[in-house]
């Protein structure tokens, strides 16, 4: 319940992702390692609760060392494993470090989700070279560092991996954030070439691209934006940062153990048919620019 005062949280609460129903067996991630990044964020936060409730030890990745601290200690409050990891994904050595400390912590890393990522809606034609390079360096490279980081421990120790990266739609109806499709659109033609150049080395890559996800990052969008997402695919509904939590750990799991290179898209069918306006749609098409 909220009052004036207190803004809804936006998104699953802890106590929610603690408990909240899955497919999944328990003991599917007995044992593993997965390093999450944005791991305190939204959809990381559930893809950390998911990976923890089905045995893994989970290394959680943000640059908030209270938003973390926070994070692990309600899952430890329920006897899950997990430890929080200060480091800015833009930092290709603090990258490095990240790894080579996980690594000597437990012996071993199995598996990376990249959830680290976000943009600001703006029109392209006012993007600023400061506001662009944020972006890209965010999506695009800080999700290059933390892959090759992976890969080459992967590598050096002959250990088996596989990374998941989290993506946006970007194929169809979705507006103002130009520069995010333009990183993503990298991150997945990326991932479709490492998946076949690190076959050999038993490193399997893949792609989810959620559609509509209340998460605490919707600040970013007015709240005329946001109001008009559930109208942006044909089940007329947001989905939820538990809905990708699971298209990822299908990926990590022996449940995707013959799949690599591949997409999984988690946005209701939107697609297909919508859109979605993160900058209000223009009148030219039919909207009032709200
Ligand atoms: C749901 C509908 C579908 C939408 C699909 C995707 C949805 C999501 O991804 S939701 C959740 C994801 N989370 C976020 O997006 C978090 C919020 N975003 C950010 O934190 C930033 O956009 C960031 C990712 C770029 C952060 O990078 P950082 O380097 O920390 O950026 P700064 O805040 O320092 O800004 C740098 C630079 O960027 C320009 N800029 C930033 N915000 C805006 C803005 N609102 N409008 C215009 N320009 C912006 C600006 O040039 C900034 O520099 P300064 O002017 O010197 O501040
Ligand atoms: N929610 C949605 O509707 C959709 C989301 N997505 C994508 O899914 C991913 C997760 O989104 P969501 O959970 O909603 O967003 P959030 O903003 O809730 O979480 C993103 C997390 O990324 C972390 N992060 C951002 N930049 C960096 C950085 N440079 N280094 C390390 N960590 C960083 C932040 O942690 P900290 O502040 O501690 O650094 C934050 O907790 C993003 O890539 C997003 O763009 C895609 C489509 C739709």
């Amino acid at each position: 319940m909220t009052d004036d005062t207190t803004a809804a949280k936006l998104g699953l609460t802890d106590a929610e992702l603690a408990v909240h129903p899955t497919v999944f067996a328990s003991g599917a991630l007995k044992d593993r390692v997965v390093v999450v990044s944005g791991g305190a964020g939204g959809i990381g936060r559930a893809i950390a609760w998911l990976c923890a409730r089905l045995g893994a030890h989970v290394a959680v990745v943000g640059r908030n060392q209270t938003k973390l601290d926070s994070l692990v200690a309600e899952m430890a409050d329920r006897d899950l494993k997990a430890s929080a990891y200060v480091t800015d994904i833009r930092e290709p050595d603090a990258v490095n470090a990240l790894f080579d400390t996980v690594w000597a912590a437990h012996g071993r890393v199995d598996g990376l989700i990249n959830s680290a990522g976000g943009q600001f809606p703006q029109a392209a034609i006012d993007f600023s070279v400061k506001g662009w390079n944020a972006v890209i360096n965010t999506n695009l490279n800080g999700t290059w560092y933390m892959m090759q980081a992976a890969a080459q421990r992967w590598r050096d120790h002959k250990h088996p991996g596989n990374i998941v990266n989290i993506v946006v739609v970007t194929t169809h109806g979705l507006h103002g954030i130009a520069h995010t499709i333009a990183a993503r659109s990298g991150v997945i033609g990326l991932s479709r070439a490492v998946a076949v150049e690190w076959a050999p080395l038993n490193i399997r890559v893949n792609c989810v691209a959620p559609g509509v996800i209340e998460t605490e990052g919707w600040n970013v969008y007015s709240p005329a934006a946001r109001a008009a997402y559930p109208r942006s695919n044909p089940m007329m509904r947001n989905g939820t940062t538990f809905d990708v939590a699971e298209a990822c750990v299908y990926f990590a799991a022996p449940s995707g153990k013959f799949v690599t290179g591949e997409m999984l898209t988690v946005d209701g069918g939107g697609q297909l048919w919508g859109e979605t306006w993160t900058t209000g749609k223009p009148a030219y098409f039919g909207g009032d620019d709200t």
